[in-house]
């Protein structure tokens, strides 16, 4: 009997020649490293470079944060990836009374270029690319990146990294968004402008269907959903006058790997697919790296347990396998503790230690996309491109990803998905180890790691120093300089990076595009 994949798709006890009847490779597969790249973006891929290992991670003050990410570096991670705290991400400062309980709580509390700099001390950003999971204030994260690298004598066209930017999944799945959708966009097509002139080989957006996977979105949602998200950005810089190739070959994606290898090699080559086609034939992109599907890929964090953890280590393993035969270009194994609390220092180093032994252990690094030509896979991958197409023509039909989500088209789906997870979860048809089977009567003493709450006091002491010694005139004349911009067509960016270089905060920058924008409130529907 065939069971049920993922995506509620089917998947036969047996393949055979049967299966790819009239399949043709030419058209579905082509060459690695060429359209329509479903066997991958690189000619040589691993055999050539072996994938990014990127750990995602942050705590605490930029002081603790930075003694993290150095030994990271130490134990042979080849790319940063900066976690920021709450209200970091939503633009307020430390001080706050919002902010109050969550500073250096999920990430890492940066409140101006005077913590950015400590974040990144002796870290060379010529030598590093850095990735920063920050999204309706991504502009101002990135110019203080630029003005430390300035400040290392670093030219901003030798920057390599990432900006999240995906404020569109914001509003359907992971909630850090600030302004409304208008504003919003305009604000991603100006950042687009600025990389171009200013960070050329920075990747500007992140387009994440990895928050709308741990809701619960399907493999086929997560691609459809993120996608269209993607289509909607293109259009956006397309109508405020750029050519598609000048922005096209530095936008990048980010997908979640779940424990069902199969399907989620499948979800890789297809997405690469429908993204090659989709820019070459409805953007008439014309550069080869402007239909590449370059993406991160993170483990399923919401398929670990608290329940015996260290099971968690197998289960990071087999996804994390999934996304280095999917074809990833960079990876975050999660930490087997990160169901209980932030990862340790032990525990972040397992992770690691985890792709070092996929890279350097195993075969599947020794030969290009090898499951191409499989019965399975082959069938698969046509089987969720299709899914994930006939979800983005629905969005198509509700004008877009803007206008669905304003439907609340995407999260309604996600939800009935997520619920049947749940359901499956709950009966025992869904087997998860040492939950709903396996269990053990008494789990192990676990002693997680905490933040210090002293770091709040602390962080609001450094802001009244910094309010103190700069020069208020030069703030307040800057932060009206961007308020002007943004009532008006100047691109915000480069007024923005005077006010964050005479110490304005990113509560105060942020503050003053609320008074011009506004503020995104749910609709009912939503
Ligand atoms: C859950 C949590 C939350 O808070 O909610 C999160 O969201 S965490 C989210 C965390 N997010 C992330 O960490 C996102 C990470 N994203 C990225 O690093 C990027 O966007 C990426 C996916 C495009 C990967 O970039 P990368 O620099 O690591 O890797 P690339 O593939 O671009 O490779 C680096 C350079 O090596 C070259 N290169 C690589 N492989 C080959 C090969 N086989 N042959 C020839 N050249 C090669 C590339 O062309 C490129 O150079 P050139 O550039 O010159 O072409």
């Amino acid at each position: 009997m065939a069971r049920e994949s993922e995506s509620g798709l089917p998947i036969e006890p047996v393949y055979g020649p049967d299966t790819l009847a009239g399949w043709d490779p030419a058209e579905k597969l082509g060459e690695p490293g060429a359209y329509p790249f479903t066997r991958g973006v690189y000619p040589s891929m691993y055999t050539g470079r072996p994938w990014t290992m990127r750990q995602y991670a942050g705590f605490g003050t930029a002081v603790e944060s930075n003694a993290r990410y150095k030994q990271l570096i130490a134990n042979g991670t080849m790319g940063l990836s900066v976690a920021f705290d709450l209200p970091t991400q939503m633009g307020h400062d430390s001080d706050a009374a919002i902010a109050s309980g969550e500073v250096g709580k999920v990430g890492v509390a940066i409140d101006s270029i005077d913590d950015m700099r400590i974040l990144f001390g002796g870290i060379p950003l010529d030598k590093v690319s850095t990735s920063m999971t920050i999204n309706a204030p991504a502009a101002l994260l990135l110019l203080m990146y630029q003005l430390v690298g300035e400040e290392q004598g670093v030219a901003a066209d030798q920057l390599t990294g990432t900006i999240q930017n995906d404020v569109l999944k914001e509003y359907i799945a992971r909630g850090t968004y600030i302004f409304p959708p208008k504003p919003s966009l305009r604000l991603i097509a100006d950042i687009f402008k600025y990389c171009k002139a200013e960070i050329p080989k920075w990747n500007t957006i992140s387009i994440s269907g990895y928050h709308m996977a741990e809701a619960g979105a399907s493999p086929a949602q997560e691609i459809a959903f993120t996608l269209a998200d993607g289509i909607e950005y293109v259009r956006t810089a397309v109508a405020a006058g750029m050519d598609v190739d000048d922005f096209a070959p530095r936008l990048s994606f980010f997908f979640v790997s779940r424990t069902t290898i199969l399907e989620e090699v499948a979800k890789f080559r297809a997405a690469r697919r429908i993204w090659a086609k989709v820019m070459r034939e409805e953007f008439g992109a014309k550069n080869p790296k402007s239909l590449m599907l370059r993406f991160h890929t993170q483990t399923a964090g919401v398929q670990l347990t608290a329940q015996q953890p260290e099971v968690n280590l197998v289960r990071v393993a087999v996804q994390g396998l999934a996304a280095v035969l999917g074809g990833t270009q960079s990876l975050h194994t999660n930490s087997f503790d990160e169901a209980i609390a932030l990862p340790t220092d032990k525990s972040a180093r397992l992770a690691l230690r985890t792709q070092q032994v996929l890279a350097y252990e195993t075969d599947v690094t020794a030969t290009v996309d090898p499951f191409a030509g499989s019965y399975v896979i082959e069938r698969m991958t046509d089987e969720v491109e299709a899914a994930a197409v006939e979800l983005m023509a629905k969005v198509e039909e509700l004008g877009g990803a803007v206008n669905a989500i304003e439907h609340g088209f995407q999260k309604g789906e996600i939800e009935r998905s997520a619920y049947r997870i749940a359901q499956e979860t709950d009966s025992g048809e869904r087997v998860v180890v040492g939950v709903n089977r396996f269990q053990v009567e008494t789990e192990d003493p676990y002693e997680p790691l905490r933040v210090d709450p002293a770091i709040e006091a602390q962080q609001a002491a450094r802001l009244a120093t910094l309010r103190a010694e700069r020069d208020q005139a030069a703030v307040d004349a800057a932060l009206a300089e961007l308020k002007k911009a943004a009532e008006g067509e100047d691109n915000v960016l480069y007024p923005m990076k005077d006010a964050l270089r005479a110490r304005a905060t990113v509560g105060e920058v942020c503050n003053a595009l609320r008074e011009v924008w506004g503020t995104y409130v749910p609709t009912d529907a939503f």
